[in-house]
């Protein structure tokens, strides 16, 4: 109904509208204020004590007291039984109240946060709870964000920013956003940005990080929003001055919030047993009070009437079948003893003083960086011992995601590799001479290549080598920006990628700068400006990217980089000798442990660009199925590619990997690894690392696409 009013034909959710606060307050979205604490001083005694007596302990010991209270069967007076349960309750609940009055005072700090906001056309200092949706805030380098933004505009060339996601998912190279580039001409003009008054359409809150789904219309046209164009509450602003957004989630329902959820309480398998353990023995103890009370009152009835005379029956108790009732309470009072229940104690006193070993140890404790090792809890420290099963990354986990060009096949020919005299291939050997690329002031010093070969057939001139580099300047993500020196520095976002593009650097083929609009790439000394009519981005499904651009003869090349799996199976049906060879290239580098990349491009004609670009546009300013569309459109024009070659770039394992992997597995623990990589080179990095080990003979692979497929191989 809202969307229909609004006359926006979608079926998104939250309507935003910039600087309107009295618009925005009709819908009610939650502000910025946060809240983690869980109890506030009217309410904490009765939830903490609610919280508290479900604790089989406590709850045992609650009704131990009820039943000391009654004077027929109670034995013992009833405070020696409230004592120490007041002890452990008061206890408790002081630990429980310093708990929360931190969680307190961390959420008033964050609520309390400064940010810039612009109220009444004005930049007003504002703490963050009083942010509202719909707020335009302007942040500063290195700040924390706020909210869920928009970004609007910002001090880098074509709106673009750069944040640092480590709180969000812990990957600390730094991201790009672009601003839309009719908001990014807002600049920092403050007058303009109180004036927008745009209108963004969008999905309701969602703990989806990596996707975004939007329309904003301004001045009667509509623009797509994806995830570029957001910057999520948790990120810090970086290498960026400043930049101006419009708040789209605030407070609970920010991304960072929405995938903080409940902490659930984890119970150890020690736990368990304990927990089946007293069951039983409190089984016992009702069998012990049922036998001793039968017992009591056969006794009673035969014998127990021959001393009336001295023991008197209490008023009410007439029956000798009651007298067995009340002994069985008063023997339930008696031998509850035999209920382990300090036990419960005893661990968690165990517990803590495990994780103060722990911390101490100085085994674990790493010198370079002064890191001791560090319980975070002190409820699952047993569990440690009785790992069976560990998961892991492989990149950046067991290898060090430190990328070095390595080796490359262009036009079936391998270079990188060293051959000695009698044409051999060998080692690399610290006689090598590198190859010098020092003639260029701007190559990276870093990186060593051994084969002068490959430097040869750039001075040639041979095409194809030609393309090749230019290709790898000119299809990836990379930013590039100057630093003082007047160096050039890249801004990565996948190490790869910035492992090829330095390659490129390094022989001739420089990237040099980006615009939405534009690549600027230098070709063996001259300046060549590259038109960018499409990006077709990475996403792990598709494993591969590809750009679309026109060079300054007014040719559209389609260049593109992926998987080989993928990429060999969209070549046209000419490149059948040059695939086989190769392929063969691949599985040469693969096993030698190299992460590979295949590389093409196509040559489109104008007229089916022109024709594709308009379908892709419709696309985009679609609401339904959008991403499905999309695909499509890639897939599409991604066929009938023309093979140039191929990549391989090395990422060494880390220190002590194989030693740790050795140790692992003779605990018997089973290590499973996770990656996107090519199988061989997957293979390989776990002989590697001895994952892998000579004596497991029988491997064998399942390649499944689904559950099904998969339960079906491995039958
Ligand atoms: N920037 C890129 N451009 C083109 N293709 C890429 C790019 N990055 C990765 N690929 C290809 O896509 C495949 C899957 O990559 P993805 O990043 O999803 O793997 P991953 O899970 O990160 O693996 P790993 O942990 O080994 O990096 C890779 O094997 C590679 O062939
Ligand atoms: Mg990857």
């Amino acid at each position: 109904v809202i969307c229909q009013e609004q006359s926006l034909e979608v079926t998104f959710k939250r309507i935003v509208k910039a600087n309107d606060r009295e618009y925005n307050e009709k819908f009610q979205y939650a502000d910025n204020r946060i809240h983690t604490s869980k109890y506030n001083i009217l309410t904490f005694l009765p939830i903490n004590l609610f919280e508290q007596f479900q604790r089989v302990a406590n709850a045992y010991f609650l009704c131990l007291l009820i039943l000391q209270l009654i004077p027929e069967i109670s034995s013992l007076t009833w405070f020696t039984t409230i004592v120490p349960l007041v002890l452990v309750i008061t206890m408790t609940a002081v630990k429980d109240a310093t708990d929360d009055y931190f969680r307190h005072k961390s959420d008033n700090q964050v609520n309390n946060r400064q940010s810039e906001v612009l109220i009444n056309s004005k930049l007003q200092n504002e703490k963050w709870m009083n942010v509202k949706v719909g707020d335009i805030i302007k942040l500063e380098n290195n700040q924390f964000v706020a909210a869920d933004l928009l970004l609007l505009s910002s001090s880098e060339p074509h709106g673009l920013c750069y944040v640092e996601t480590a709180e969000l998912d812990g990957e600390t190279n730094l991201k790009v956003r672009h601003a839309l580039s009719v908001t990014s001409e807002l600049g920092a003009d403050i007058s303009k940005l109180a004036r927008f008054d745009g209108i963004v359409v969008c999905e309701v809150p969602n703990n989806k990080l990596d996707k975004f789904m939007g329309i904003l219309s301004w001045k009667d046209s509509k623009h797509s929003l994806n995830n570029e164009k957001i910057i999520l509450r948790g990120c810090i602003l970086r290498n960026t001055s400043w930049c101006f957004g419009m708040v789209i989630f605030a407070g609970p329902d920010t991304k960072l919030m929405q995938n903080s959820g409940k902490t659930k309480f984890k119970r150890t398998s020690i736990d368990r047993l304990m927990n089946t353990l007293v069951l039983w023995i409190f089984g016992f103890l009702i069998c012990l009070g049922i036998i001793l009370a039968i017992g009591n009152s056969i006794w009673e009835s035969q014998t127990g009437d021959q001393f009336r005379t001295f023991l008197f029956w209490n008023e009410g108790e007439k029956s000798s079948v009651f007298s067995g009732f009340l002994t069985f309470w008063s023997y339930i009072i008696i031998l509850n003893t035999v209920v382990p229940i300090s036990l419960y104690v005893s661990v968690e006193v165990i517990r803590l003083g495990h994780s103060y070993f722990i911390n101490w140890d100085r085994k674990m404790y790493y010198s370079r960086k002064a890191i001791p090792a560090e319980a975070r809890t002190t409820t699952l420290n047993e569990e440690l011992g009785q790992i069976e099963y560990i998961f892991s990354d492989k990149t950046g986990t067991l290898t060090q995601n430190i990328m070095t060009f390595k080796r490359c096949s262009i036009n079936g020919r391998i270079y990188g590799e060293v051959h000695d005299d009698l044409d051999q291939k060998t080692e690399i050997t610290q006689e090598k001479e590198p190859v010098d690329f020092s003639v260029k002031s701007q190559a990276d010093r870093e990186l060593q290549f051994f084969d002068h070969n490959l430097m040869e057939s750039i001075k040639m001139g041979d095409p194809k080598v030609h393309e090749f580099l230019r290709l790898l300047a000119l299809c990836h993500t990379v930013m590039s920006e100057e630093n003082s020196a007047g160096e050039l520095i890249y801004q990565v976002q996948s190490p790869d990628e910035g492992a090829l593009v330095t390659a490129a650097r390094n022989l001739g083929f420089i990237f040099k700068s980006r615009t939405p609009e534009t690549i600027t790439i230098e070709e063996l000394g001259t300046l060549v400006t590259y038109q960018l009519l499409a990006f077709l981005d990475f996403n792990n499904t598709r494993k591969r990217m590809s750009v679309i651009v026109r060079n300054p003869e007014g040719q559209i090349k389609l260049y593109s980089k992926g998987a080989d799996t993928i990429l060999f199976e969209k070549l046209h049906p000419s490149n059948e000798v040059l695939l086989s060879l190769t392929s063969d290239h691949l599985s040469e580098f693969a096993g030698e442990g190299l992460r590979t990349l295949a590389i093409a491009y196509r040559d489109l004609d104008d007229k089916y660009f022109k024709e594709w670009h308009k379908m892709l546009e419709d696309a985009n300013a679609a609401t339904e199925e959008r991403d499905e569309r999309i695909a499509g459109l890639y897939e599409e024009i991604e066929r009938d590619l023309m093979l140039l070659g191929a990549t391989a770039v090395e990422d060494k394992l880390q220190e002590g990997v194989i030693e740790t992997v050795t140790s692992l597995s003779l605990a018997n623990i089973k290590i499973w690894v996770l990656t996107g990589d090519k199988q061989e080179t997957a293979i390989n990095i776990g002989y590697a690392c001895n994952m892998l080990t000579d004596d497991m003979n029988d491997m064998f692979v399942i390649a499944g696409n689904n559950a099904v497929e998969v339960r079906e191989e491995l039958r």
